[in-house]
């Protein structure tokens, strides 16, 4: 299997406990609620929330690199660490949103119901596409979620059930809670603590041509810190060798059939709903259908929910009438990737090919990565 091509991955050492989300605090619905799991003092609680997938949650380099790439690496991974996916971060006009009290089109139940552990969420992967699905899902009455990344299967769990529950929206009954943290995907405790919590759980991973999401990740961390390593020199353990370094995290995360495997030690396959990241982009009402039928979910959101927009290049989500506010997301999202040098593509292909074989095998879907020009 491609898992044997590759370096045993190197376990991370216990992350420090991050501060504490508050509650549903990206519901456009409900007024706020009185934070019962307060931010912690001093920090913003929420800004530092990671984009999902950074180093710090899955790869550590080898030791074998040299020590100024490690450095280097390190840099990065704290980088990441930092990254942010918010919705204050991701959505443009939610603000505006907020206060016309409405919800994507959708009339907003008022703030009534309980906070219930999550029934489905979305697992990965980071800079797949996890923002637009949520933000579309979110927009069917049947569905409540919490629009910040709780973290709580990978950085949050000694923190316990409870405290996640009260990160959640309150739901009435017939609703679906839902969270998306992307980085849970590449996390290997976490298939077995989501097993324990719910073993009948609906888990939705989008993914994306893994170099395409490779360069995206990079184009992030490089946007908070330019005087990063170029992609090409990250790339590689040894270039004229053509070595991938494939415990580079934005690398790493992309062995999509590496991660699966894990899942489905505790999932069955039926469980799982993988959405394309590009399918997303170019038809958003067809993927979404495929997501309300596996949520067992009318099709309520539909193609008149979208329109999309030149200038952002992405589908949005339509407003209704009453309110000019824009539904794309921020700038945060679709970031001009830098050129790559056509031979590293080259060689990304080369490498990622197998790992996509046995991911189409693993899925019974071909994501057609490999007709892709790579970087898209
Ligand atoms: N509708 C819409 N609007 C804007 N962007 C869209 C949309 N649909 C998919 N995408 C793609 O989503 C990519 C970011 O993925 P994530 O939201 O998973 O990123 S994150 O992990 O939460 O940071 C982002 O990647 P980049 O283009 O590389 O920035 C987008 O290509």
């Amino acid at each position: 299997p491609p898992s044997s091509l590759l370096p045993p991955p190197v376990r991370p050492g216990a992350p420090s406990p991050p501060p504490a989300p508050p509650p549903d605090n990206a519901s456009r619905v409900e007024p706020p609620e009185a934070p019962e799991q307060p931010a912690t003092p001093g920090t913003d609680g929420w800004g530092l929330a990671s984009g999902g997938g950074g180093a710090r949650d899955s790869w550590p380099r080898t030791p074998l690199a040299p020590s100024d790439m490690i450095a280097a690496q390190n840099a990065l991974r704290e980088r990441e660490a930092q990254e942010s996916s918010t919705p204050e971060e991701d959505l443009a006009g939610r603000r505006a949103a907020n206060a016309s009290g409405e919800r994507g089109g959708v009339v907003s139940t008022p703030d009534y119901g309980e906070k219930k552990l999550p029934q489905a969420l979305i697992i990965g992967v980071k800079k797949g596409g996890t923002r637009a699905l949520l933000e579309a899902i979110r927009v069917h009455p049947d569905v409540r979620a919490v629009g910040v990344e709780p973290h709580f299967f990978d950085r949050n769990y000694e923190k316990g059930l409870e405290w996640y529950r009260n990160v959640m929206p309150k739901t009435l009954d017939g609703q679906i809670t839902m969270e998306k943290t992307p980085s849970y995907f590449v996390t290997n405790e976490a298939p077995k603590r989501i097993h324990s919590m719910a073993k009948d759980i609906k888990l939705i991973v989008v993914v994306r041509n893994p170099i395409t999401r490779a360069i995206s990740d990079y184009t992030q961390t490089l946007s908070k810190k330019p005087e990063i390593p170029t992609f090409e020199v990250l790339a590689f353990k040894n270039r004229t060798l053509g070595l991938i370094d494939a415990s580079w995290s934005a690398i790493r995360i992309g062995i999509y059939a590496l991660h699966l495997e894990n899942w489905l030690q505790y999932f069955p396959l039926s469980q799982i709903l993988f959405v394309s990241g590009e399918r997303l982009i170019v038809d958003p009402a067809g993927e979404m259908a495929k997501v309300q039928d596996f949520l067992g979910l009318k099709r309520v959101v539909t193609e008149k929910h979208f329109y999309f927009n030149k200038t952002k290049g992405f589908p949005c989500l339509r407003k209704p009438e009453d309110s000019s506010a824009p539904r794309c997301l921020g700038k945060s999202k679709g970031r001009t990737h830098p050129r790559i040098d056509p031979d590293v593509i080259h060689r990304l292909r080369k490498f990622y090919k197998p790992f996509n074989v046995m991911f189409y095998q693993m899925t019974g879907q071909d994501f057609q990565w490999e007709q892709e020009e790579g970087d898209k």
